[in-house]
């Protein structure tokens, strides 16, 4: 799809082929993801979502036996090169998984763990970017008071939000989630999604998710994929009341998946 006229473009993926071992698990995806805007990546199970969101920072490497065809342009740099230096680009590039995987430390400590990592941060700094990141992530009211306590004593909803002020401690330009309220219930998920629409002026966010009505009320963009193939991408507004194609049409309305 082309992005509308003017709009600018942080990922520009082209022919992309993926495989686990020999088993192809993308075929020939290609798509923009454009700046400031949220997309979602939606499909039926073992469609490719995951696997295509996690080539976007390169969490694939971590999979043994996996390859890669075509190209995916970050801000206009290839990052399969060999000399992208993939910690600051997962850095550029946060994620946040299905289930909320808080580090087993305080709040504070979570928060204040990739910023400690990253280089050297005086205890004022690093205050001010605990509280920023927790006032991003809708998260400061609830737990200013008990900054120091165990992360595991939040409740999920929470938790997830910790790990997204986590992600976003680090000033990341894109953040992507994969089915991140899926675990969630729905007060916990109706906060998130808030986060995301609020979120979305700072950063680019890509979104994998099941639920549609998610996708429909959050999203800007929206990519169906099926059988690893990407099938339509459009604003999610037509691709939920207009669709192009058949598949989608019937996926939207629930006649499959
Ligand atoms: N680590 C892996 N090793 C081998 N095959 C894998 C691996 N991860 C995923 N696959 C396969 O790749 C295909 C796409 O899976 P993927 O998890 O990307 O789909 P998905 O659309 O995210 O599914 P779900 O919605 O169920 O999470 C599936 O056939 C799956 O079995």
């Amino acid at each position: 799809m082309s992005p509308e006229r003017g709009e600018r473009v942080v990922f520009s993926v082209r022919d992309v082929d993926f495989f686990y071992g020999n088993k192809q698990a993308l075929f020939g995806i290609t798509l923009d993801i454009p700046k400031h805007r949220i997309t979602a990546l939606i499909g039926p199970s073992g469609c490719g979502k995951s696997t295509f969101i996690r080539l976007l920072n390169r969490m694939n490497d971590f999979i043994p036996n996996t390859s890669v065809r075509g190209k995916i342009l970050f801000e206009g740099e290839d990052i399969y090169d060999p000399r992208t230096d993939v910690l600051a680009l997962r850095r550029r590039v946060g994620m946040v998984f299905q289930r909320p995987n808080p580090f087993p430390m305080s709040i504070y400590d979570n928060v204040a763990y990739g910023p400690r990592l990253h280089g050297r941060v005086s205890r004022a700094e690093l205050d001010e970017i605990v509280e920023r990141s927790l006032r991003w992530a809708a998260l400061w009211d609830e737990v200013k008071d008990r900054l120091h306590e165990s992360a595991l004593s939040l409740s999920g909803g929470q938790q997830q939000r910790l790990v997204i002020a986590r992600a976003l401690a680090l000033h990341p330009e894109v953040l992507l989630l994969d089915e991140p309220t899926s675990a969630l219930d729905p007060i916990s998920t109706a906060k998130i999604e808030e986060l995301l629409y609020e979120l979305k002026s700072r950063l680019t966010i890509v979104i994998v998710t099941h639920n549609m009505q998610q996708a429909a009320r959050i999203s800007d963009i929206t990519a169906f994929f099926l059988n690893g193939y990407l099938v339509e991408v459009g604003p999610t507004s037509e691709i939920f009341q207009r669709p192009k194609k058949k598949e989608t049409e019937d996926y939207v309305a629930g006649r499959f998946g």
